[in-house]
């Protein structure tokens, strides 16, 4: 038997640290949302204990580094499930790019053995392990837009009807998570997102009020370490995307537009020096 499973890409509309935590993580509130670049992946059950992974990329791990991987090792060994799986990625999402790609594949991957394997595991459940994996990973069980709280975990679902072109441009460069979080000073962050008012905003499908409040505490230390990455912020504003922010830890930028006639203009202005380019839409 097979299972298909989507992976999208997420977004984050905002991202906020409270503090550094005794764990080593920071304690967030961030607003995420997906956007419709998904990876593919296809589960075929196999009669040995074991677990294999092909993709079509040649740029990811293809072992227990792979995310994938290693949430059907999780799952087969929670649940003492005997038989094994092999897993395709067909990868469409930029790796190592603030999108959560990994992430996203992950929690497709427990989402389909969960059915594959007819385990019943709940939803909440499913987040639980995710934990295991990866702090994007619960938000990606369920996707959607919701509040990220705790060290990514704690999630509150957001009401959003939102039609936005989400374009996206990703510098040639390999940006570190760890890095980036490590170089936060959570104590001297100048500018903080107003999470409330984006939530209204959201709600209230009231863009103008979405494009001033996005804001995240790590684009700072990115800017800093990666000038290329203000670059293509600073074209995207010049070209006329209405809300611009670096997606996660980067190196991703993201610039929302609402008319469908601006999009061209701002795509072919940043492929001019940008090869990785995408125009997608904001799931609701
Ligand atoms: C930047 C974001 O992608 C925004 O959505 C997430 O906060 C990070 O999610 P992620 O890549 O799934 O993160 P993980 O794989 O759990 O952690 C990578 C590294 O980022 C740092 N990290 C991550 C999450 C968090 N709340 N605090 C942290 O300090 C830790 O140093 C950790 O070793
Ligand atoms: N299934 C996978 N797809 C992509 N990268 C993977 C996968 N499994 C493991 N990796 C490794 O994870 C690292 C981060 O890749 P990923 O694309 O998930 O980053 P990201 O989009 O920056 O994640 P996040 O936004 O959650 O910080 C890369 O070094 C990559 O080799």
């Amino acid at each position: 038997m097979k299972v298909f499973e989507k992976a999208p890409a997420k977004i984050n509309l905002s991202l906020d640290v409270l503090y550094k935590r005794p764990d080593g993580y920071h304690e967030v509130e961030m607003i995420m949302t997906m956007v419709d670049l998904a990876d593919r992946i296809e589960m075929q059950e196999l009669p040995r204990d074991t677990i294999m992974i092909s993709s079509q990329a040649g740029y990811i791990p293809l072992d227990e580094k792979n995310l994938a991987f290693q949430a059907a090792r999780l799952i087969k060994d929670r649940y003492g499930v005997k038989q094994g799986v092999y897993i395709h990625l067909n990868k469409n999402i930029p790796v190592a790019a603030g999108l959560a790609g990994g992430s996203s594949d992950a929690a497709a991957t427990l989402r389909g053995l969960n059915r594959l394997w007819n385990l019943n595991i709940s939803v909440p459940e499913l987040q639980r392990l995710g934990a295991e994996l990866g702090s994007d990973v619960p938000y990606c069980i369920t996707g959607g837009t919701a509040i990220a709280r705790g060290r990514g975990e704690k999630l509150e679902p957001i009401k959003n009807s939102f039609q936005s072109w989400v374009i996206l441009a990703k510098p040639p460069i390999n940006v570190s998570t760890a890095q980036v979080y490590g170089r936060l000073q959570a104590g001297a962050i100048k500018k903080h997102p107003n999470t409330k008012q984006l939530v209204e905003a959201i709600q209230g499908k009231q863009f103008d009020k979405l494009c001033n409040g996005l804001c995240n505490v790590l684009e700072e230390v990115t800017l800093d370490l990666y000038p290329e990455v203000k670059h293509i912020k600073d074209c995207m504003q010049k070209l006329g995307a209405e809300g611009v922010l670096m997606s996660g830890s980067g190196p991703t930028v993201f610039g929302l537009v609402s008319k469908e006639s601006k999009v061209a203009r701002i795509y072919n202005g940043l492929r001019g020096f940008c090869k990785d380019v995408y125009v997608v839409r904001m799931l609701t």
